[in-house]
Parts: C-alpha cells; sequence; structure tokens
C-alpha cells in the first residue's frame, strides 16, 4: 500500500523515545518503526500501558512497527532515525557503530533527542553526508517496569539543525521544519523550533550539568537539594555560574537569572529524580560525558576557570568505573594477601 507518511525509525524506546514514537504516530503523518531491547517481549506481547500527562491512559498501544535489531538500509529506507537512548560515549558499542546499518548516505535525517553537548560530532563524523538535527527535551518520562511509560511533565521539546558545514544550512534547516511539523501535528506536545541550538543546548546544561549531576552525586531530588543545608548555595549556583561563563566564551549569553530559573522549574514538592539520579538508582550509567565532560572541556580550553564542574565530573568518571567494575567490564588486579604471617 502506497503512503506518503514519513518513515521513522526510532531507537531506543524508554521514556522519551516512547512518547515521541506516539506524538508521531498520533500526528498521522509519520509511521514509526521502534527499535527496542529489553522491552521487546512486553510490548510485543501486551503492546505499551502508558499513563500520559499528554495523551491519557492507553493500554496495548505500539507504534506501527516494533522489532529487536536495526534494520540494514538496503531492505527498508527510513526518512528520519530518531535516538532516544541514553548517550554514553564512554561505554561502547558507540551510538554511530549500532545505528549504521540503517542510515542512508544522503537521505536519513538522524535525529538526537538526547541531553548533552557535542553529540552530533561522531554523527558528522560517521555519517558526513546526512542531515543531523537536535531534540532539546524538557519532558518528564520514566519506563517503570518493561513497556509500562509513566510521563508526568509535559512533553516540551525544541528542535533544530546541527550545522555541519558540509551541508547547505537551507536543507538542515528545512528538514528541521519538516520534523517540527510530522512530530506537532497530532497536537498533544509543544515541539518548536528553535535555530539557535547552541542557546538552546548550553541552557538547558545549566540544568543538567549541575542540578541533575548534584543530584546523582548526593542522592536527593530536586525537592530535597532546595531543602539541604548549604547545597544549593554552596555547590548547585557555583556549577551553574561556571556554565554560565562557559556558554558566554563560546558567545552564548545566558541571562543571570537562568539560574534561579532552572533551580525553580518544577515545583519543589514536586520532588523530581532527574535523570543522572535515576540512572544511579537504578545502578545504570549514567551520561557523565555529554553532560558534565564536555562542557568542562569546552570552557576549560577557552580559559574558563570550572572548579566545581571538575570535582563533580571526576567524582561521576569514580562511579562510572564503579558501575564498570560492577559489569566485569572491567578487570583488577587480585587482592593480595596483607594478613602478618
Ligand atoms: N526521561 C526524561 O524525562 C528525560 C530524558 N532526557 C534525555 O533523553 C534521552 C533518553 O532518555 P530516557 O528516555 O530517559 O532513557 P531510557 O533509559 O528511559 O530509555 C532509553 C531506551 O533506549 C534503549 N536502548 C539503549 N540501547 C539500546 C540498543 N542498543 N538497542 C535498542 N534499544 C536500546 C533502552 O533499552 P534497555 O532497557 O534495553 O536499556 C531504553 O529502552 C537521554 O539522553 C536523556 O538524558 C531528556 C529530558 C528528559
Ligand atoms: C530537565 C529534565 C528533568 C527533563 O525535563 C531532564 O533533562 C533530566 O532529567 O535529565
Amino acid at each position: 500500500m502506497h503512503t506518503d507518511k514519513s518513515k521513522v525509525l526510532l531507537f531506543g524506546s524508554g521514556g522519551v523515545g516512547t512518547i515521541a514514537a506516539l506524538n508521531l504516530e498520533v500526528g498521522g503523518h509519520a509511521e514509526v518503526t521502534a527499535v527496542l531491547r529489553s522491552n521487546f517481549k512486553a510490548v510485543k506481547e501486551r503492546g505499551f500501558e502508558i499513563a500520559s500527562c499528554d495523551h491519557g491512559t492507553l493500554k496495548g498501544w505500539r507504534p506501527s512497527e516494533v522489532i529487536n535489531y536495526v534494520p540494514k538500509a538496503s531492505e527498508k529506507q527510513f526518512d528520519y532515525l530518531v535516538c532516544t537512548t541514553k548517550n554514553q560515549p564512554d561505554c561502547p558499542p558507540s551510538l554511530t557503530e549500532l545505528i549504521a546499518p540503517a542510515v542512508k548516505p544522503g537521505h536519513t535525517v538522524i535525529v538526537l533527542i538526547q541531553n548533552g553537548l557535542n553529540i552530533e560530532k561522531p554523527m558528522f563524523e560517521a555519517f558526513p553526508n546526512n542531515i543531523v538535527l537536535s531534540g532539546v527535551s524538557m519532558i518528564g518520562s520514566h519506563e517503570t517496569e518493561p513497556g509500562v511509560i509513566e510521563h508526568d511533565d509535559n512533553d516540551r521539546v525544541l528542535i533544530g539543525p546541527f550545522h555541519n558545514p558540509n551541508l547547505s544550512a537551507k536543507d538542515e534547516e528545512a528538514a528541521a521544519r519538516d520534523f517540527v511539523r510530522i512530530y506537532s501535528a497530532g497536537g498533544k506536545t509543544d515541539c518548536e523550533l528553535q535555530l539557535d541550538v547552541n542557546f538552546a543546548r548550553w541552557r538547558k546544561l545549566v540544568y543538567n550539568a549541575c542540578l541533575n549531576s548534584i543530584c546523582a552525586l548526593t542522592g536527593l531530588d530536586t525537592g530535597r537539594i532546595r531543602l539541604a543545608d548549604g547545597a544549593i548555595d554552596g555547590l548547585v549556583k557555583p556549577a551553574m555560574e561556571e556554565i554560565r561563563a562557559a556558554a558566554k566564551a563560546v558567545g552564548v549569553e545566558l541571562p543571570p537569572d537562568v539560574c534561579d530559573f532552572m533551580i525553580e522549574i518544577d515545583p519543589l514538592n514536586m520532588y523530581l529524580p532527574p535523570s543522572m539520579l535515576g540512572d544511579m538508582r537504578k545502578g545504570n550509567f549514567t551520561e557523565f560525558e555529554n553532560i558534565v565532560g564536555e562542557p568542562l572541556r569546552v570552557g576549560t580550553a577557552l580559559g574558563v576557570p570550572m572548579p566545581t564542574l571538575q570535582v563533580l565530573y571526576h567524582l561521576l568518571q569514580a562511579i562510572q568505573w564503579r558501575t564498570k567494575e560492577v559489569r566485569g567490564l572491567v578487570t583488577i588486579p587480585p587482592k593480595g594477601d596483607f594478613v602478618a604471617k
């Protein structure tokens, strides 16, 4: 059957990805094939169970197709490849390696709805002729068990082109506009075009590099961190000011009130566990390299003092190593026998 719907491959259908798939399907201009992993069996058998502040309650919902492998572009051609996995470049295999089979050079538009800075760089390198779009999301959505999605903070997503100097800026902007069209068509989401991707990403880092990482390290949610003695003034605000200074050094002017705005973005009594805290609680890897490491490297390379971020980064790096050890991904010398003989 002929259909003029855009063909979308969604890679990673957890909290963010499932709601993205839902928005794309309900709009009627996209047909979504979702690549699933740990939730594949549950979703194949029962569909998703979704409790959503934007979409209501859905039981047994599935996108057009659910698969558990990355299809080859030679078998099926996709117009968009939407990546909604956690982005952890320090934990191989890399995202570019994983999605490579499905990317048709010069055709597939790659959309990264993921947190962090410089996430487009490996994409430009691996797929120099493909347009790459940025998705900065302020959603609150989580998979509580396989196939069960709790979406409790409205989907607000800013889409814009990461500019690849090899490609036409006009074509990149047109692709971003088209993605906003198909994503918004259902009318259940707030999806806007934001051509200044750098601004959108640095602004979100004020939240993610600082509040998200400090919540993860302290084990406190965004309500408790505001109540905890000294945490906001002694840690969160200084870190946020360092991000603001690094942003300024790359030409992104963030207003002075952005720090208070991000601290108070959700009501205190929502006691929201941001994503890195969620990952830490589950014993999962965190996205610390893109969320903290990249802005730290960019800022320090430009001479911006970032002492708070430096400490946060190394604490997160050590915890990532701990998780790798727990998962058997690093080997250490056997413990010596130091008992006195
Ligand atoms: N959740 C939120 O509210 C927000 C998240 N973000 C950002 O959005 C991005 C996605 O986050 P989120 O949805 O929370 O993440 P989740 O962990 O909920 O979902 C990621 C999904 O990707 C799947 N996945 C990972 N690797 C593969 C693979 N190789 N093949 C197939 N599936 C794979 C995971 O499967 P498996 O279970 O098998 O690991 C999981 O279902 C992140 O960058 C995050 O920082 C931004 C704003 C808010
Ligand atoms: C700001 C927030 C909570 C989502 O909007 C987020 O980005 C995260 O938890 O990583």
